[in-house]
């Protein structure tokens, strides 16, 4: 059981549109093991960033749970929930959500010195990782200052600087010409083999999904694990 770093239980979620339920989630069970990829694929609308948004306690279930690494986040408050994510989880999204009066450093610092990380240790840290995903002469420039593949590749390190257990993504190249989503890609999987962590992707990008161990296929609220052929 210790390779399971995240269980969702019977997972549900009906959002009440007015006097109507819809139910967008339904009872879903699976789990994500140590260093795995997933990738979860699905119509529009089929409720896959509504799962990765549970799953990151993000929303709160109308019913069922989400267990990471022992500790059930869906039933945590606030700032418990807020500490479990900064200790264990990492978020990339289709677009980069840097701070934009800050530089490329101290956006990827920012969530090192949440954690109570000294100034220098953290500006060490990041600036590591941002020579890793080969920004290292970008330390200075603001998103504004920056192309769209390299403020994706500043997302990634800003995830990933705290060496989180899981990853989630939503839609992480979905913002990106071809090749720089290529890039993008190729570097997601070669960090998470460096730092070992798990990967959950939400995408529409067959080919990124194709990299994953494993493809799950939303429909209307149901998960269906596709059977290797
Ligand atoms: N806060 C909300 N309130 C009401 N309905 C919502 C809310 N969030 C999502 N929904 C509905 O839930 C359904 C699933 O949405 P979700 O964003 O999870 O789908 P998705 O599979 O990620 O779609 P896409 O691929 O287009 O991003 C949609 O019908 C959407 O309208």
């Amino acid at each position: 059981m210790n390779d399971v770093v995240l269980r969702a239980e019977q997972l549900a979620k009906t959002f009440n549109e007015g006097l109507q339920a819809v139910d967008v989630l339904k009872k879903v069970d699976f789990s994500i093991k140590r260093g795995e990829f997933v990738a979860i694929v699905g119509s529009s609308g089929s409720g896959k960033s509504t799962l990765l948004h549970l799953l990151g306690g993000l929303e709160t279930p109308s019913s069922g749970q989400v267990t990471l690494l022992g500790h059930v986040l869906s039933q945590a408050n606030d700032v418990k929930r807020g500490q479990l994510r900064n200790q264990y989880l990492g978020f990339v999204y289709q677009f980069h959500h840097l701070l934009p009066e800050f530089t490329a450093l101290e956006n990827v610092c920012m969530p090192l010195l949440l954690r109570d990380t000294s100034v220098k240790e953290a500006e060490h840290a990041a600036t590591a990782l941002l020579v890793r995903v080969g920004l290292g002469h970008r330390l200075a420039h603001k998103p504004a200052e920056l192309s769209g593949g390299e403020r994706q590749r500043v997302a990634l390190a800003r995830a990933l600087v705290t060496k989180p257990a899981l990853v989630l993504a939503d839609e992480p190249t979905g913002n990106l010409d071809q090749q720089t989503a290529e890039e993008i890609q190729q570097l997601l999987q070669e960090l998470k083999q460096e730092l070992g962590m798990s990967l959950v992707i939400v995408t529409h990008d067959l080919q990124l999904a194709q990299a994953a161990d494993r493809v799950l296929t939303m429909k209307s609220g149901v998960l269906i694990q596709e059977e290797p052929c």
